[in-house]
């Protein structure tokens, strides 16, 4: 599915936090979406899932607008694993996972076959099905991240979108996880602060900063030593390490120009 967007702009009392931003996702793609502390990630993220209503702009799905779409009807097109997701304590994992499949289901009967089917293939992929049966509260932070995105899986969107959802994930379920999103036909966009992986596994990168979309392209051409200068101000290098994967080397923090003196 492509994912739209354009002069997309998401304002709280006058203060633009995602500033006219244009971006066309292609089918299939994986793009990533790196950007500083507070430079508006999550916000966008959150516009392009449906979750906020633009102050001006649009985002659309397959060129088809989707600001007066239904909640049910855009998690049939697009699942959003968000930062640090709480769920209902009480439940076994497989339950949160089978969240995934409310936006198909008819609330008068419970999950079929079907969905059963689609739960269990979602927690496998996820290394979770050892742990169906475990109460939520007993996980631990990298087994919850895995089974919110196990719960996108069990939704069978066209579309992922997810917000650091390295985070908590230790470096073997890092690069699992990143190599499964790669690998998808699905379209993903996904946040990420290690630029090194950014590059790895992301076929585009947009940098973000100060709510505007800086640069877009092939990560060789977005993780230049002067933008990462200008927009992350660190002093850093890129070069291709010894499997030829693009990485970022920071020498330190971009010295702070001196201010003139008065
Ligand atoms: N509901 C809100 N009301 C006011 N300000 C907000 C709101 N949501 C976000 N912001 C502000 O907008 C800016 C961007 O926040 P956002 O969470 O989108 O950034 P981010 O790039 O995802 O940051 P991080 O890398 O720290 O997760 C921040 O300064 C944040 O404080």
């Amino acid at each position: 599915m492509r994912i739209t967007a354009e002069g997309l702009t998401w304002a709280v009392a006058d203060r633009r936090i995602v500033a006219d931003v244009g971006l066309d996702i292609a089918p299939g793609e994986t793009v990533g979406l790196i950007g500083p502390n507070g430079s508006g990630k999550s916000s966008l993220l959150r516009c392009l899932a449906g979750l906020r209503a633009p102050t001006a702009g649009s985002v659309a799905y397959d060129r088809e607008p989707i600001g007066g779409w239904s909640s049910r009807r855009i998690a049939r097109h697009v699942a959003f694993v968000e930062q640090a997701a709480d769920t209902d304590s009480d439940l076994r994992v497989a339950d949160v996972v089978g969240l995934g499949r409310t936006p198909f289901g008819d609330r008068w009967r419970g999950p079929d076959a079907r969905d059963r089917a689609v739960v269990a293939a979602a927690l496998a992929r996820l290394g979770l099905t050892e742990l169906r049966d475990r109460p939520w509260k007993a996980l631990s932070g990298g087994e919850r991240q895995r089974a919110h995105i196990a719960r996108a899986l069990a939704q069978q969107p066209y579309a992922i979108l997810l917000d650091e959802p390295t985070n908590h994930l230790d470096v073997k379920h890092q690069l699992q996880l990143l190599g499964l999103l790669a690998a998808t036909d699905q379209t993903v966009l996904i946040a990420l602060h290690d630029l090194s992986l950014a590059a790895r596994y992301c076929d585009r990168l947009l940098l973000l900063h100060g709510g505007r979309l800086v640069a877009a392209g092939p990560p060789r051409d977005v993780l230049t030593p002067p933008l990462l200068a200008e927009v992350f101000e660190v002093d850093a290098l890129t070069a291709p390490d010894a499997l030829g994967h693009l990485t970022v080397t920071y020498r330190g923090v971009a010295p702070t120009p001196l201010k003139e003196p008065r």
